[in-house]
């Protein structure tokens, strides 16, 4: 293994670990302020950036360990640390090491995008390489881009006392749930996230991004959360003969490169982005290389989660992606947690449960509230095809649980089967020859 940064890559020390650490003190601030609804006096909490920071940060030193040189050598790998050069079909130098392998993977991942706007290269912006480094907080964070960095981190600082806004031409989440993002949006705009719709072509010192409509928006801090992109230069990638794009390296469904001994997963080809991810596509890569056998990346009932509160949780298709695909023709399961006691007990019905059915198979669920990505494994289940909707909606499920909703929705999807004319002429049959 040949590591040239941080072990533990982007998630760990600048992606998914902080980003939570920091959702979870913002979560503590807003149940402060929020706990009058509870019958709690409400309290405004006194922010202490540098403590949360500290927070942050131990929390990755928590974790780090598993990514360590240490345990990867305990494992029996061996951790060169440098800038991994590809120089042939099958050679790779770092620093003055030749090396040779009849299999490579690339997993060298990916890095923020800076977006073609005039003007920024003198801006001291920040990404998610360096706004997790912050000791003082923000006064007003102006965030380019309303993908999951930028709604996750929207929700967080607004919590921590930052004024926000957020600036992207679409609306927010576009590759989820327009009914679920619709739910989080609304609960993110009511604390005081301002969400601006327009793309941002110039910005300058101070900070002021100016926007295409001729507006422009003055802020304290400027974090560009614009999606990915790749740097590819170093890397030596025509030396092996490895073809790719912006997006990345170009692979086939076994994520092989255009050179078939060199493979490349995770964030550095086109495709899904997410640790879970390039996670899977490692333990293939383990099928493919340790034993010979084909495998390939299968997407059909990928899981994910953005971790707004409420959090917005999606397996396979969205219901528009459904509808496309199969001509409109599906049905819709969708169960609010208004009606559900657990949610109730709480003080937050906020959301819902969503299945989506073509024929009799579940192709999608959509899953938006409180603790909605821990709710999805059985949808996911479902759309795998590893569990079967009457499976679920015969489960017993403890007594008050948000999770009743899936079984609630997964019930109703099947009521044709279990409440037809069939049915009800045996159960009155019986009933008659009770009498
Ligand atoms: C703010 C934020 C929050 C996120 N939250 C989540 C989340 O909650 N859940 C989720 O699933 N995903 C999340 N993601 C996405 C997730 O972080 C990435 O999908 C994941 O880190 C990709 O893993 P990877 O191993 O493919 O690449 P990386 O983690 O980027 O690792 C690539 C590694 O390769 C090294 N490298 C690159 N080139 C070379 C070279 N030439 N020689 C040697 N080493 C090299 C780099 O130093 C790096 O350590 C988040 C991302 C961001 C930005
Ligand atoms: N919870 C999670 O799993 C999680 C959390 C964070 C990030 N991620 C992963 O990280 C990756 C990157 O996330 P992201 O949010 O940066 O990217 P994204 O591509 O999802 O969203 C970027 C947004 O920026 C907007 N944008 C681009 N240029 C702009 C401009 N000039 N002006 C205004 N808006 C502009 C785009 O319209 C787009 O909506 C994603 O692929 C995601 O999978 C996952």
């Amino acid at each position: 293994m040949i590591e040239r940064g941080a072990m533990g890559g982007d998630c760990l020390n600048t992606g998914c670990v902080p980003s939570k650490a920091l959702i979870a003190a913002a979560r503590r601030a807003h149940d402060l302020r929020t706990g009058a609804r509870l019958g709690i006096a409400a309290a405004d909490p006194e922010i202490d950036f540098a403590a949360v920071h500290a927070h942050v940060h131990r929390a990755i030193a928590r974790i780090a360990p598993v990514d360590s040189v240490e345990h990867m050598t305990e494992l029996g790998c061996e951790v060169i640390r440098g800038e991994a050069v590809l120089t042939g079909r099958s050679h790779v130098t770092v620093g003055g090491l030749a090396l040779s392998a009849p299999r490579i993977v690339l997993a060298v991942g990916s890095r923020p995008l800076v977006p073609p706007i005039e003007g920024i290269a003198a801006i001291p912006y920040l990404t998610n390489e360096t706004i997790f480094g912050l000791t003082e907080r923000p006064e007003h964070l102006v965030i380019v881009g309303n993908g999951p960095v930028g709604v996750e981190l929207a929700q967080a600082f607004r919590r921590l006392g930052s004024r926000v806004t957020v600036i992207a031409p679409g609306s927010a989440l576009p590759k989820d749930d327009a009914d679920a993002t619709a739910v989080a949006v609304a609960v993110l705009r009511a604390e005081g996230v301002a969400f601006v719709t327009g793309e941002v072509v110039r910005a300058e010192a101070g900070v002021t991004v100016h926007i295409k409509d001729g507006s422009s928006i003055a802020g304290s801090h400027l974090l560009l959360a614009a999606g990915r992109s790749v740097d590819f230069a170093a890397l030596g990638l025509a030396a092996a003969g490895i073809r790719h794009d912006a997006h990345g390296i170009a692979t086939d469904a076994r994520r092989r490169t255009s050179n078939p001994r060199i493979y490349a997963i995770g964030d550095c080809r086109p495709g899904p982005h997410f640790t879970h991810v390039s996670g899977y596509e490692g333990s293939n890569i383990v099928v493919e290389i340790g034993f010979g056998l084909p495998a390939k990346a299968d997407y059909r009932a990928l899981p994910w989660v953005t971790y707004t509160d409420p959090e917005v949780a999606q397996v396979g298709l969205t219901e528009a992606e459904a509808r496309i695909r199969y001509g409109g023709k599906i049905n819709v399961w969708r169960e609010d947690f208004a009606d559900n006691d657990r949610a109730i007990a709480e003080g937050d019905a906020t959301g819902f449960v969503k299945l989506i059915k073509h024929g009799r198979k579940l192709v999608g669920a959509t899953i938006v509230g409180p603790h909605a990505g821990d709710l999805i494994l059985p949808a996911a289940m479902m759309v795998a095809g590893k569990a079967s909707l009457l499976g679920v909606a015969n489960l017993i499920v403890p007594y008050p649980n948000r999770a009743e909703h899936l079984k609630k929705a997964a019930f109703a999807s099947q009521d044709a089967l279990v409440f037809n004319r069939w049915t009800r002429g045996w159960a009155q049959l019986l009933a008659r020859s009770r009498r």
